[in-house]
């Protein structure tokens, strides 16, 4: 089924004729509880890379060909081996129970419902095989290199044995960025929810309220290893046979690195602003990556994507894929699979609409000349 039917169908769906995403996160907000609410939305220190990600689609312009023949215009991509219907996917994101009770497995089955990649999250709220067994479209895994490298050994066995596709390393939180919202709420992930991959004894500080401090952050500290370096990638590497997708990157000096080091993907990020604000903008920073990168390794991106027009502007100036990282989740808050789905279908039929609208009638026709990207007035 897809979103659409589903939306269709019952006169009942919690979220009748979404006509953009924002209409997911204005229903998403009026089902969160405060805490989750600004756990999902809030950002690092003065949230300015958050708004960041935004304003630099804001300086897109377009530049349309016209007479061209648009009477289908194909979404479909290839990434690492496998073929999407779209090249809109999810980004890794925490415990999808703290939004809805069915979580990933939920997640999971909207992905496949469109057609799109679902990077799970090391702290999925759901087992890797519980998701793995609801997917119909190709799934990462993503991990932050934990001190318990004995963990890390053991997922990324897990992952491959379900049919996870590709793991994704983490490399901009070797400590969790400072999130006031978070800290003055004592926010701490509560009963019932876990990290349902992971050994609960690594877990306890996530869950400790009360503390007056961000408990997610308590637990990053003790949890994450910071000395990690690029030549640790190769410890990673002997473990797995999959490919490798580094997460985080910002610089061509850091691109460079990763493809030396062996990168199989790089996804350009800055964590939603949620780690070190102040970066640029995922958008001003994707370029500079993948020239730097020179087509050897396909590049992601993602950061304040709230629509087809965004991912249009993205593909253009280079990108393989996008990811959607708060969306997905304001879909699965306001309609489960269903909500998934909707926000996937809706941004590729806009992305659709772009295409067709700007001439450019499959993503192979997107180059940097679809759109201008005015520089920042200061
Ligand atoms: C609630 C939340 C939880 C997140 N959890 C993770 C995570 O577990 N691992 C990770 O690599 N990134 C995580 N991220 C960052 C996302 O993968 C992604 O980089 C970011 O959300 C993209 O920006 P957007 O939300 O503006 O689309 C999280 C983001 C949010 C909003
Ligand atoms: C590394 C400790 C917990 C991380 C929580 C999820 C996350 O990455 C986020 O942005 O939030």
């Amino acid at each position: 089924m897809t979103a659409r039917e589903a939306q269709a169908a019952p006169a009942t769906s919690p979220v009748p004729r979404p006509a953009v995403l924002g209409d997911y996160e204005t229903a998403a907000r009026g089902r969160l509880d405060g805490r989750v609410w600004d756990f999902v939305q809030g950002g690092a220190e003065s949230e300015r890379t958050v708004g960041d990600n935004r304003r630099a689609f804001s300086r897109v312009t377009l530049r349309p060909r016209v007479l061209v023949d648009v009477s289908h215009c194909d979404t479909g991509t290839e990434l690492l081996g496998a073929r999407l219907r779209t090249p809109l996917g999810i980004a890794p994101t925490a415990y999808h129970q703290l939004v809805h009770p069915e979580g990933e497995v939920a997640t999971a089955r909207g992905a496949g419902a469109a057609g799109a990649l679902f990077v799970v999250s090391i702290y999925a709220s759901h087992t890797l095989e519980d998701i793995a067994a609801a997917a119909a479209a190709p799934l990462w895994l993503q991990l932050y290199w934990l001190r318990r490298r004995d963990l890390l050994a053991e997922l990324v066995g897990r992952a491959a044995a379900v049919g996870y596709r590709a793991i994704v390393l983490t490399v901009d939180a070797p400590r969790l960025g400072r999130r006031h919202r978070d800290a003055r709420n004592g926010f701490a992930i509560g009963p019932g929810i876990r990290a349902a991959n992971l050994d609960p004894a690594v877990m306890t500080a996530a869950h400790l309220p009360g503390t007056g401090r961000s408990a997610l952050a308590d637990h990053a500290a003790e949890a994450v290893d910071p000395s990690v370096t690029w030549s640790d990638l190769a410890w990673l590497r002997e473990r797995s046979d999959l490919p490798l997708v580094l997460k985080g990157i910002l610089t061509a000096q850091d691109a460079a690195l990763a493809v030396r080091h062996g990168a199989d993907a790089i996804v350009v990020s800055n964590h939603g602003g949620r780690q070190l604000d102040r970066t640029p903008a995922t958008l001003d920073a994707l370029a500079e990556v993948v020239d730097a990168v020179g087509g050897a390794v396909p590049v992601l991106l993602d950061g304040g994507v709230r629509g087809g027009t965004d991912a249009f502007a993205a593909l253009a100036l280079g990108a393989r894929a996008v990811l959607l990282g708060r969306p997905a989740l304001w879909g699965l808050a306001a309609d489960g699979a269903a909500g998934v789905a909707g926000v996937l279908d809706l941004a590729t039929e806009e992305l659709a609409h772009t295409m067709a609208l700007a001439g450019r009638p499959d993503l192979g026709s997107l180059d940097r000349s679809a759109v201008l990207l005015r520089a920042e007035r200061r």
